[in-house]
């Protein structure tokens, strides 16, 4: 890892694929953002709660294709401490949604460990969804619930669509994903970036800070550059949190 003038991390782990960590703050005029004129960006509001607002405003860090803005200080080091204790209450091994039955099932391609923590039973969740509504403007009813993730060194999650195939019967339960944000709760050591092939990206684990891009076209289907993968950690643990958000209400 080598950090640039602010401290922020930036991976060195790919040659071929920039890492994000340069700051855009001139970002509506960048190249980057210009290449996205189909897709309209998710753009800071003012963010309530658990999201640091007044006085320490998010960092937008990069903006591209499929609307993917990588993000700093959406979360304070208390909320990450909070929440990844959440999670070590709660943790067991990692399952993905079975397309077709929507139950969840042992997967190989997620090597990590997962909680589920019910919104109701913690407050920090739910000034943390109040906030990525507020942030993404789209309402809270289309939450699914938060997961919580541990990876450890070798874990990883292999590349894969978050958005469901157009038959699958989970779609009956608030339409597909339409968007994903990967909190990051902890500094990884080695390894553990969110890597998007088709973009030739990579976000490296920043803690407090995030991801989110769209998994879904225009026309609601699953969008190709969506594709991502959980790089191996390769020294050290990670711990992120992710919310998927649906269409529609999630039930
Ligand atoms: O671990 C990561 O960086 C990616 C996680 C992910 O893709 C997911 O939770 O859907
Ligand atoms: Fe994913």
């Amino acid at each position: 890892m080598r950090a640039n003038s602010r401290g922020i991390p930036t991976s060195t782990a790919s040659t071929s694929s920039p890492a994000i960590g340069g700051e855009l703050d001139n970002y509506r005029g960048s190249a980057v953002f210009a290449r996205v004129p189909a897709y309209q960006c998710l753009l800071p509001g003012p963010v309530p709660g658990v999201f640091h607002g007044g006085g320490m405003p998010q960092r937008l860090l990069q903006v591209d294709r499929i609307g993917l803005s990588a993000w700093a200080d959406l979360l304070t080091p208390e909320n990450c401490q909070n929440l990844i204790a959440i999670g070590q209450s709660l943790l067991r091994p990692a399952t993905v949604t079975d397309e077709q039955t929507g139950q969840e099932v042992a997967h190989g391609e997620r090597v990590s460990e997962m909680a589920w923590p019910k919104r109701d039973d913690y407050p920090i969740l739910q000034s943390l969804a109040e906030g990525i509504a507020q942030l993404t403007g789209i309402p809270i009813d289309c939450q699914e619930p938060l997961q919580i993730l541990h990876y450890r060194p070798g874990g990883e999650y292999k590349p894969h669509y978050d958005a469901f195939a157009a038959d699958a019967p989970t779609l009956r339960q608030g339409g597909n994903r339409q968007i994903t944000l990967i909190l990051y709760l902890n500094a990884v050591e080695e390894g553990g970036e969110t890597a998007f092939p088709e973009l030739g990206l990579q976000v490296s684990p920043i803690p407090g800070g995030g991801v989110f891009f769209r998994n879904l076209n225009e026309e609601g289907q699953r969008h190709p550059f969506s594709l991502h993968a959980g790089l191996p950690v390769r020294k050290g643990e990670k711990w992120i949190a992710t919310q998927w958000i649906r269409q529609e209400a999630y039930v």
